[in-house]
């Protein structure tokens, strides 16, 4: 069996999958700030051959894992982010500092869609982008749905948005605090990634295929305008990718994969441009 981690600022997710027939077994999260302590929530490591890791959390808890884990399990990766990898380059004037499940999820994307704009929604939402050739430009990144509200301190934070929400009723004005700040949150995060992919698209000259990855992709997929695909083993992706174990991943076969996303045409995105700002 083959652990994946994806340890970001909130969750901490895992996945276990067949190494022989690359079914996927089981999977579950923690809360990043706690110990890993025997249970339901954790996987029996006893089963596990090889761990591929990507790590956003301090260090040390990169390292008590890694140090953990090392203990029970043969082959541990840890995923870095590279000037190069896999026929992307990184867009960082130090690439080893952008976050790695950014860069995992630019590979994925890359993998899947050839260029693409990687939206991960999270603790932070980060929107990144890379173009036909593998050139990747950078991104952006923009405080998540539950940092924004908890920066509010408006006795709402523990009220999430519903994610079954229809998009339509989180854009009307909220008549309370709590809808208010919900909806204003929501607004805040989809027009965001809307204005951000149709800017850099009319930037580069390209339409971009849009994927879309994280906690909260489900209910920012409603908002989202353009075509996109909702692909939650983004980055377990790029660790597939970049660490294939498997007869699949070695053949470039990536785990719950969506289908690539046509996008709409540059003169569409443009015209939405210059009908937003009443040009
Ligand atoms: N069951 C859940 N438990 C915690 N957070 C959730 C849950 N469902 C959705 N969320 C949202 O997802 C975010 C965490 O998403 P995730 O992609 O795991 O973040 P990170 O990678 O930063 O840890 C939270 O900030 C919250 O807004
Ligand atoms: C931007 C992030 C905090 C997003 O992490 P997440 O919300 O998924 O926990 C993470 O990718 C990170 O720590 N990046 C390093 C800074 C950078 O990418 O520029
Ligand atoms: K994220």
């Amino acid at each position: 069996m083959i652990l994946d981690l994806d340890i970001g600022n909130t969750l901490s997710k895992w996945r276990l999958k067949d190494a022989e027939s690359s079914e996927i077994r089981s999977r579950g999260a923690v809360w990043t700030r706690e110990e890993w302590r025997p249970g339901a929530d954790i996987p029996n490591l006893d089963v596990v051959e090889a761990v591929r890791i990507s790590s956003v959390a301090r260090a040390a808890v990169l390292e008590e894992t890694v140090a953990l884990l090392r203990r029970q399990v043969r082959q541990v990766y840890v995923a870095r982010s590279t000037p190069e990898a896999l026929g992307v380059v990184n867009g960082y004037e130090e690439p080893g500092r952008l976050g790695v499940d950014r860069w995992l999820g630019a590979l994925a994307g890359y993998q899947l869609a050839g260029g693409c704009c990687a939206v991960d929604c999270g603790s932070a939402i980060t929107i990144d982008f890379v173009l036909p050739g593998g050139v990747h430009l950078g991104g952006f990144i923009v405080p998540g749905l539950r940092l924004m509200k908890e920066s509010l301190k408006l006795g709402t934070r523990n009220v999430a948005i519903d994610p079954e929400s229809e998009a339509d009723a989180l854009l009307e004005p909220g008549r309370r605090t709590v809808d208010a700040v919900n909806h204003g949150i929501y607004m805040a995060a989809v027009s965001a990634i809307n204005r951000i992919y149709s800017e850099v698209c009319d930037q580069q000259g390209v339409a971009l295929p849009v994927l879309l990855t994280g906690g909260d992709a489900r209910v920012i997929s409603r908002g989202v305008q353009v075509p996109h695909a909702v692909w939650p083993d983004m980055v377990y992706g790029g660790l597939e990718a970049s660490f294939p174990l498997t007869f699949a991943e070695r053949a470039g076969k990536m785990s719950g994969a969506p289908g690539v996303p046509e996008p709409v045409s540059l003169e569409k995105i443009r015209a939405g441009l210059a009908f937003s700002m009443l040009l």
